[in-house]
């Protein structure tokens, strides 16, 4: 099971800072669609060239336009980068062409979606990668549960991450579920001690 870190809501200097305390203990790179939206692609080049042995997520968000969001996201450095489930299904095939020629990967993020018939079509579109995400406005409504993961019932093929607010409370029931990924982002960024949650979030997942 691998642990991504989401660098989210920081500056360039807290990211590289974030990163060099928790390197040992995560195995993908987040770069958030805020810090994109502020520093641009330059961020994405700059954490992959230093982190080149990490699989680098740049979590564009990607719900229109697919073909150029997805290049740019490729050209500078990202393995994965992410489009919305809404987008019509032209901009997830386009999409999943582009990290096709690329050699690179797309991950669905189903942020918002409750129907399990987008779930049939996804997959019947080619996706392999889905990111179970209970979003940053939700959590100040009330916490993630793990029955999220029930979205996905029937669709074993799926490589699965998850996300929304997940710390070490929660860490244990998401665990059981076996997704491939678990996604943290400010459980660890906004920690008192960043590289003490990672190394103990690393360890519980390795125990399983
Ligand atoms: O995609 C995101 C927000 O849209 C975050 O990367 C994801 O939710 C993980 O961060 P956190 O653990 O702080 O929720």
């Amino acid at each position: 099971m691998n642990i991504q870190l989401a660098l989210d809501r920081l500056s360039r200097e807290e990211c590289f800072r974030l990163l060099k305390e928790t390197e040992d203990y995560i195995d993908w790179i987040e770069v958030g669609t805020g810090v994109i939206k502020e520093y641009g692609m330059q961020i994405v080049r700059d954490i992959k060239k230093t982190y080149p042995e990490k699989v680098l997520v740049a979590d564009m968000k990607t719900c229109d336009a697919g073909k150029f969001e997805a290049a740019q996201a490729f050209e500078a450095g990202a393995d994965i980068t992410t489009v919305m489930a809404f987008s019509a299904d032209k901009t997830i095939t386009d999409t999943l062409e582009v990290a096709r020629l690329h050699g690179k990967r797309i991950m669905i993020d189903l942020l918002g979606v409750t129907a399990r018939a987008r779930i049939a079509e996804l997959e019947r579109l080619g996706v392999d990668l889905v990111s179970l995400h209970y979003g940053k406005d939700m959590q100040t409504e009330g916490d993630m549960h793990a029955d999220m993961f029930s979205l996905l019932e029937g669709h074993s093929n799926f490589e699965v991450t998850v996300a929304g607010g997940i710390n070490l409370d929660s860490l244990p029931e998401m665990i059981e579920k076996a997704p491939d990924t678990v996604i943290v982002g400010s459980a660890i960024t906004k920690a008192q001690n960043s590289k003490d949650v990672a190394e103990k979030m690393k360890g519980m997942m390795k125990s399983k």
